[in-house]
């Protein structure tokens, strides 16, 4: 079946708003924050004409979690896949949603997630089609965290000698909202925080998830946080989680998830407790000392008013550092099964060394000790039309030195700027081994949630310390789930296999926007020879626009 044409028109500009009460400025969408919500249907064909309405800055919308097949100038990554929009022009992303899932869109340049450019992005089953799971209802939300500092000061700092770091956010927000200035759980907690005076059509009220008893409803979650891991739970309500990142899981019960940024789920719940109550919906900082307050919404019973509180305590999310804790749940995370199965072998295995380093002084993050720097010219052009000038042609490394130690402090702590590409054999199968380290810091090591663009992944595995061959043995190749985004624990690795059958330039990076900011990413390419011609909007910068310059008068 061919599936419809959707089409939008945005115009993406600054405005004044008020995400946790506190007002600042967001990046907005046809007045919107978040940005308007897309519903489609597996198959169906997206058309959003963007218009970048902001006045003196460029921008770019990724897709996140569609693979752009046949389409890699719209996936939306700033020197990469395409030029960056400049202001008053219009770009038009024109895509196809091949896949059903829970899928979001945020800004892929500079820090302009963190300045709120986000929105959802969900497919539904195919017409005619029936999703495999049963429920009565469904709701969906867009978690995000939000600082009081604007996202330009946050670059500046980001990249300062020496780095200032942005910090903790003030304030967690579901579907762009969130409490700074009071709390809805003041009259259940001791702190001093003040109850929150809502009446309900404030910017920062909260989201309230209407609900009758006794139903079953699917709750869609997506992060698409800056900076914090997130842990989720609905108060006294088990979940069962079913998809992740537009995959189908063997269905597994829990009370309460991690999601990390770049992650989406769906869970369904059974509205089976005492409906006489409310009951919180609740989000907590994982894998960072919480300095942010929970962020919170209601689960509303039906015919309950929704301003009656839960009176009890909002849910207590497992102690931030408890590592093992979300070990266990991310071991929980399987393919259901049916799925597709990664090949039994790989052609490449590529190591990538995640180290914290200094460059002349500025606090950097460098894979196998290149700290990502993009170039003028979009890839995605320049290897097309091979414009040999346009980045570093010297392929960085598929190893990093065997006697590094991962425990410690690097040695040499020195690193160096790279831009150059992983030229992927078209169609090969591909493992990559994320390995994390110690940070510049004695005995710390962060959690990195890593996003491949363009491809699903298989996750094969995860392991602590230095990843030794005989690892190998305990991969799963039965019933490995296949997602677009993993985490690396502290001082562990990550497996991951995927096939290089897409043609294009992929960004995969660490989705911790500050942390792309400071270099942490890689790109593949594969194919890109096999690709139709390229629209010329997508290429009208650097040494590709030159070069359309020069066709135009010859
Ligand atoms: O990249 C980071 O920098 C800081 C810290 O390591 C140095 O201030 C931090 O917590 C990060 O995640």
């Amino acid at each position: 079946m061919g599936g419809k044409a959707r089409h939008f028109k945005w115009e993406v500009e600054y405005m004044h708003w008020s995400p946790d009460g506190e007002e600042g400025v967001v990046m907005g969408i046809n007045g919107q924050f978040p940005g308007p919500t897309i519903r489609a249907r597996a198959g169906d064909t997206i058309h959003v004409e963007l218009t970048n309405r902001l006045h003196t800055e460029g921008v770019v919308i990724h897709w996140h979690g569609i693979r752009q097949i046949g389409t890699p100038w719209a996936d939306g990554t700033a020197s990469i896949s395409q030029c960056a929009i400049n202001p008053g022009e219009t770009f038009l992303y024109r895509f196809k949603v091949d896949k059903a899932g829970t899928y979001f869109y945020h800004g892929h340049y500079g820090m302009q997630r963190s300045a709120g450019l986000y929105g959802s992005l969900i497919v539904d089953v195919a017409e005619g089609e029936k999703e495999i799971f049963q429920y009565d209802g469904e709701f969906n939300i867009l978690l995000s965290d939000w600082w009081h500092k604007g996202s330009h000061e946050q670059e500046v700092d980001l990249s300062s000698n020496p780095m200032r770091w942005i910090g903790e956010p003030q304030t967690l927000l579901i579907n762009g909202r969130g409490q700074f200035n009071c709390s809805l759980a003041a009259h259940v907690s001791n702190s001093s925080a003040s109850p929150c005076k809502l009446r309900g059509n404030e910017q920062y009220a909260p989201h309230i998830l209407r609900v009758h008893p006794n139903k079953t409803y699917r709750l869609r979650i997506a992060s698409t946080t800056a900076l914090a891991s997130l842990n989720l739970a609905i108060g006294n309500h088990k979940m069962l989680v079913v998809e992740a990142d537009g995959n189908n899981l063997q269905p597994f019960s829990v009370d309460n998830m991690d999601i990390y940024s770049g992650e989406s789920y769906s869970v369904l719940f059974t509205t089976n407790q005492d409906p006489s109550k409310n009951y919180w919906i609740s989000i907590s900082v994982r894998g960072r000392e919480p300095r942010t307050p929970q962020g919170l919404t209601i689960l509303n019973y039906h015919p309950n008013s929704a301003s009656k509180l839960p009176p009890s305590p909002p849910p207590i999310a497992p102690r931030w550092d408890d590592y093992e804790y979300s070990k266990s749940f991310t071991n929980k995370i399987l393919a259901l099964k049916g799925s597709p199965t990664p090949p039994p072998t790989h052609h490449r295995r590529i190591f990538l060394l995640n180290t914290q380093n200094f460059i002349d002084g500025h606090t950097k993050w460098a894979i196998n000790n290149v700290s990502l720097v993009l170039p003028a010219t979009p890839y995605l052009g320049s290897i097309k039309y091979g414009l040999n000038a346009a980045f570093n042609r010297k392929s960085p490394p598929d190893r990093f030195r065997p006697d590094y130690d991962v425990m410690r402090p690097a040695a040499n702590q020195n690193s160096t700027y790279g831009s150059g590409v992983y030229m992927l054999r078209f169609n090969t199968t591909v493992d990559v081994i994320l390995q994390n380290a110690n940070a510049l810091r004695a005995n710390v090591s962060e959690i990195h949630p890593w996003h491949l663009h363009g491809h699903d992944f298989w996750v094969l595995g995860y392991g602590e310390g230095k990843f030794t061959e005989k690892e190998e043995a305990k991969f799963n190749l039965k019933n490995p789930p296949l997602r677009n985004t993993a985490v690396i624990f502290p001082f562990g690795w990550t497996a991951l296999r995927f096939v290089a059958d897409n043609p294009g330039v992929w960004a995969f990076h660490c989705h911790i926007e500050p942390h792309l900011h400071m270099g942490m990413g890689v790109v593949f390419a594969e194919g890109v020879r096999r690709l139709g011609k390229i629209p010329n909007e997508a290429l009208g910068c650097g040494l590709t626009g030159k070069m359309l310059m020069n066709n135009l008068h010859n």
